[in-house]
């Protein structure tokens, strides 16, 4: 794991964005096409805002959706499709072709057709973060670290659900709906790259956890150390409560 501390969560998404994007033109350089996968949410902002901003061909992307919740109306503001609509595709020119995860229809059905378009989609690099809880995509602790399926309907732990609702994006907890459908824990390690981006002192601890705890169900991103190409991007607000050795360590 390469970790890179930056000074602010913009020059963090600055970074993340630019080697997400050469990425992305490697891809398309040796196969004629890159295929990714989108994360959303606050962690998101800086780094997708530069992606948007690079110099590539986007008619030659594929693009795959990390979680969203299930029940919740695109026209809602915390809708990760509506997200990914305004904040992505909307900006840049059209993709070869981008598969949103729609929580409006039977979401046995849904996992159901993604998972047969994603198996036939090697990802090249896969944009993710992680929740105060310490989850990856949608997947509290304890995750299932086992499962070959592609995507899976979660419930929502009350950590997370409260993370969303301190954000701002619902008017109360309750709003919050309590199941989604994420990406499995497999299927994005499935990737050959993954940038994980993590600004902000809200995930100081999730940081220190995923760092310096065993690699466990109980702290999800922790699998990401045993990924073999995996950037995490920090801030110094988000590593401030890490030790100098987890801060510095490489490989
Ligand atoms: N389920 C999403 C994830 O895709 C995201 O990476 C993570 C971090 O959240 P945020 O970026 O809003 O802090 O939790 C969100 O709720």
């Amino acid at each position: 794991m390469n970790i890179l501390i930056s000074k602010t969560s913009e020059e963090l998404g600055t970074l993340a964005g630019k080697e997400t994007a050469d990425l992305i033109r490697q891809a398309i350089a040796n196969r004629g096409q890159a295929n990714i996968i989108l994360g959303t949410g606050t962690s998101q902002f800086a780094t997708l805002a530069q992606l948007i901003r690079e110099d590539i061909d986007w008619s030659r992307v594929v693009m795959f959706h990390l979680d969203e919740y299930i029940g919740l109306p695109i026209s809602h503001p915390a809708s990760f499709r509506k997200y990914l609509q305004e904040r992505f595709l909307d900006k840049v020119s059209p993709l070869k072709a981008s598969y949103l995860i729609n929580g409006e229809i039977d979401p046995q059905e849904e996992i159901r057709h993604l998972g047969d378009f994603i198996r036939l989609h090697p990802i090249d690099v896969a944009l993710v973060g992680i929740g105060e809880n310490g989850h990856l995509a949608f997947n509290d602790p304890p995750a299932d670290f086992e499962t070959e399926e592609p995507y899976l309907i979660v419930d929502l732990d009350t950590a997370c659900r409260r993370q969303q609702f301190n954000e701002g994006w619902f008017p109360s907890l309750e709003d919050v709906p309590a199941q989604a459908i994420s990406m499995s824990v497999r299927q994005i390690m499935k990737s050959r790259h993954i940038i994980c981006s993590v600004p902000d002192a809200r995930k100081a601890q999730a940081t220190k956890d995923t760092l310096e705890q065993p690699i466990s169900p109980l702290f999800p991103a922790s699998i990401l150390r045993s990924h073999p190409a995996c950037s995490l991007y920090l801030d110094e607000s988000s590593a401030s409560l890490l030790t100098v050795e987890s801060g510095q360590k490489e490989g």
